[in-house]
């Protein structure tokens, strides 16, 4: 069996000698261009077109969980993966207990108050502010899939009412389920801290837009964890300056790096942080692929599978 492995920025001799390790049996090679030799699999991140264009793969594995990028590319390049060709994405794979850590910090910052307290030391202030109430900080998690979920879990320990939407209602013990556009309105209800975990797909482009944030609670709190797209920055910077919005963590931007002009840098109530919520781990990313492929040759069903036309 053959493995070509194509990332722009990874280390392609440590990740093809870790899989050479953990698939002792197959031949895996780094994809250059004008490689046209046969191949079984492919596993990438921002592919050039010809890498996969025109070749009969039994399968191809997005390095990441998200497939916003290669799909956007197919949608441009329709032929560069046969409609028949199945797409995989990274399920977990050690990114979970990362936005589990990142979430539940930056949860307890805004809980405990420490953006105030941090502003009133600039002022060299002594001031103690009065408490939060958990009950006051209702936390809800737009996308209740493999990240969402794990980190709905997390916060539930800390006493945080938590509540999640997702597009198909989901049974998660002590976590409030709204599913569909229908019940977005309520989700947003009394909503304090908004995590954003949706996959980037024409329905979630824009959604978190002045509308959205008016029905937030007031003073709330919005962590974007998943695109940059997701958010209407225009409309945040707005319900910041209004006040409805208290403070944003940002992992995400419609354009990264960031530009040196965008608004967002100077922001006193804007913490951002440059697209690394989650990594993608070799060790966990490599078990993951090793062990699919694995049960794809057996013939097994297998998770992780992209639905090309839902998007994710
Ligand atoms: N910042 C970073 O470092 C990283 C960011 N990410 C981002 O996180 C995203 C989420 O990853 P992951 O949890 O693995 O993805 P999943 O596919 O497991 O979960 C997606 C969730 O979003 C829900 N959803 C999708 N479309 C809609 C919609 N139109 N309306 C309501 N709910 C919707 C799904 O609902 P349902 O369950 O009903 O299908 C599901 O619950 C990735 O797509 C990626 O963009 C990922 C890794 C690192
Ligand atoms: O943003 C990262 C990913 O894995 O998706």
């Amino acid at each position: 069996m053959d493995i070509i492995f194509y990332h722009p920025s990874f280390n392609s001799d440590y990740w093809i000698n870790a899989l050479r390790k953990a698939m002792p049996q197959v031949h895996v090679r780094a994809w250059t261009a004008g490689d046209n030799a046969p191949a079984d699999y492919a596993l990438v991140w921002h592919p050039p077109v010809e890498m996969l264009k025109g070749r009969k793969l039994k399968g191809v594995f997005a390095l990441g969980a998200g497939v916003d990028a290669i799909l956007g590319q197919l949608s441009t390049n329709p032929g560069m993966l046969a409609d028949d060709i199945p797409l995989f994405r990274l399920e977990d794979t050690g990114m979970g207990s990362q936005m589990q850590e990142y979430a539940v910090s930056q949860v307890l910052h805004w809980f405990r108050r420490f953006d105030d307290y941090q502003a009133l030391k600039l002022q060299s202030r002594w001031q103690q502010l009065e408490e939060y109430e958990h009950t006051d900080f209702t936390v809800g998690i737009l996308g209740a899939g493999v990240l969402g979920s794990k980190v709905a879990e997390s916060l539930l320990p800390w006493g945080f009412p938590v509540r999640c939407w997702s597009r198909s209602r989901k049974s998660l013990p002590g976590i409030q389920s709204f599913a569909g556009p229908e019940e977005l309105g309520d989700f947003l209800q009394g909503t304090r801290v908004l995590i954003n975990l949706l996959p980037n797909t024409p329905e979630t482009v824009g959604l978190i837009n002045q509308s959205l944030l008016n029905q937030l609670a007031e003073h709330s709190y919005v962590m974007n964890l998943a695109r940059g797209v997701h958010v209407v920055e225009a409309d945040l910077l707005a319900a910041l300056e209004s006040g409805k919005v208290k403070g944003a963590m940002l992992d995400v931007f419609s354009h990264e790096p960031l530009p040196a002009d965008n608004p967002l840098w100077a922001h006193p109530r804007v913490a951002m942080t440059p697209h690394i919520a989650a990594f993608t781990r070799p060790t966990e990313a490599i078990e993951f692929i090793s062990h699919t492929i694995s049960k794809l040759e057996r013939g097994e069903t297998v998770s992780g599978r992209v639905d090309r036309v839902r998007g994710y």
